[in-house]
């Protein structure tokens, strides 16, 4: 009997993970920095902003100066000059009844607690300034230290670095971060109808496309493909390429080139190569049981099913979990999950996890989308193409019946 029988449950399979430690940290510009792990807490040293400025054109006062006026019964402001943009808003210090001229993001000058803006007051002459609408101490400021307090958290270990995140970092003149490295995945397809993409497939023939789906997965994912193309059904030949391959990579994905019997000789490879295990030989999910996991120390080497759609749900539910838990994100999905409702009846076999390739539908505001599965065999990626998520139907559920509320897993 071939052991593609020994199925290990999907969550079992994640587990495994937990083993894997996430990959050292390294310092990178905050230019090159866009999507990538947060390996150290970051700490601001210094307020932002670094003074509290006006969030108006206006002038500057001391809110209690203001109290009470209205437009029949105006508060008098001797004007004692301007603050120009860029200087320093210290040169001024504000005494009862007097105000600063100001624009928008200006230092405060001493002694003022609120901007009134330009449109609520009338030059009464060379020198005063007549308000006709009271200012609330604070109103119209940001004050020194308001985004982040100097000594504060800015992120956390684990962030994932959004362009929100880089712009407080240059804020505060943070201009580089310790993050995790991006793991390396080394990909290889292997079969020997397969051709590159760009030639003209001969009869027998088809163009490679796990390839390109694959290396396009592992960038969503974070992670930085090392393409190797296509290698012939041969032991030695594989084993040398796979050897070289992961000696330069985390992660090695092989795809396809072995049915069945065959799938052994992913398996063989993998077992000859220096210090290797064996940890999955089949999993109970359909599309792709029959999916490999071996290590070599930290590293990862996968037989992913060759079918076009097999090795692109394996990916999304089992290799991205682990290129994440290398990014030092846990060893988490990463996809956004709605709540949506099933358009008819979807059956499932009791024993295997099904991911249902679904369409969703919107209907009205306030109401979940309708899931309409996309069926269609595991050699086909149409389905995929049309599909907007995965429906993840339990090992023990029959199926599900039309109507129900389902969680989808959208696709990146
Ligand atoms: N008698 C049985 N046959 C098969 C079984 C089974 O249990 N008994 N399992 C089926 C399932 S399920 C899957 S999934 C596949 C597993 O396929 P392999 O991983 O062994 O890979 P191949 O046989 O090489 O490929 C299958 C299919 O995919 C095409 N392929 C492979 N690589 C690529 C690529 N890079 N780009 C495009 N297409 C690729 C290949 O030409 C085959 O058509 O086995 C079933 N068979
Ligand atoms: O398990 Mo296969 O991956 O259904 O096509």
């Amino acid at each position: 009997m071939n052991d593609f029988f020994k199925l290990i449950s999907p969550t079992d399979f994640v587990a495994l993970f937990a083993d894997f430690a996430p990959l050292a940290d390294e310092i990178v510009p905050l230019g090159a920095a866009r999507g990538r792990v947060v390996a150290k807490p970051l700490t601001s040293n210094e307020a932002l902003p670094p003074f509290s400025r006006s969030t108006m054109d206006g002038y500057a006062v001391r809110a209690a100066d203001t109290f009470g006026c209205s437009e029949s019964e105006t508060a008098l402001l001797t004007v004692i000059g301007e603050i120009a943009m860029g200087a320093s808003g210290q040169a001024f210090s504000l005494r009862p009844g007097q105000a600063v001229r100001i624009w928008t993001g200006g230092e405060l000058p001493l002694k003022a607690d609120a901007v009134v803006m330009v449109e609520y007051t009338q030059p009464f002459d060379e020198q005063t300034v007549a308000v006709f609408r009271p200012v609330a101490p604070g109103e119209n400021i940001i004050r020194a230290g308001e985004d982040y307090a100097p000594g504060s958290i800015v992120l956390e270990p684990g962030s994932r670095l959004r362009p929100q995140d880089l712009g407080v970092l240059s804020g505060l003149g943070i201009t580089s971060v310790p993050v995790y490295r991006q793991p390396r995945v080394a990909i290889l397809s292997t079969g020997d109808e397969l051709v590159p993409a760009e030639q003209t497939p001969p009869p027998g023939k088809i163009r490679d496309i796990n390839s390109t789906s694959l290396a396009a997965l592992v960038e969503e994912a974070g992670g930085r493909p090392l393409l190797h193309g296509i290698c012939s059904d041969d032991f030695d030949r594989m084993l040398a390429v796979c050897t070289e391959a992961l000696a330069e990579a985390d992660v090695l994905l092989l795809s396809g080139g072995s049915s069945v019997g065959q799938r052994d000789f992913t398996k063989r490879v993998f077992a000859a190569m220096p210090d290797s295990e064996l940890l999955v030989h089949g999993v109970s999910v359909r599309p792709g049981k029959p999916t490999i996991l071996a290590r070599q120390g930290n590293k990862a080497l996968f037989g992913l099913p060759g079918h076009v759609a097999s090795a692109l749900v394996i990916f999304t539910c089992f290799v991205r979990p682990l290129l994440r838990q290398y990014s030092g994100l846990g060893a988490t999905l990463g996809l956004r999950t709605i709540r949506a409702i099933t358009a008819e009846q979807i059956p499932s076999t009791i024993g295997r996890e099904d991911y249902v390739r679904v369409r969703l539908t919107a209907r009205e505001e306030g109401q979940s989308p309708l899931a309409t599965p996309v069926y269609g065999k595991s050699g086909l990626l149409s389905p995929l193409v049309r599909a907007d998520g995965l429906l993840p139907i339990g090992r023990d559920v029959e199926g599900l019946d039309r109507g129900v509320e389902c969680p989808v897993l959208l696709f990146p």
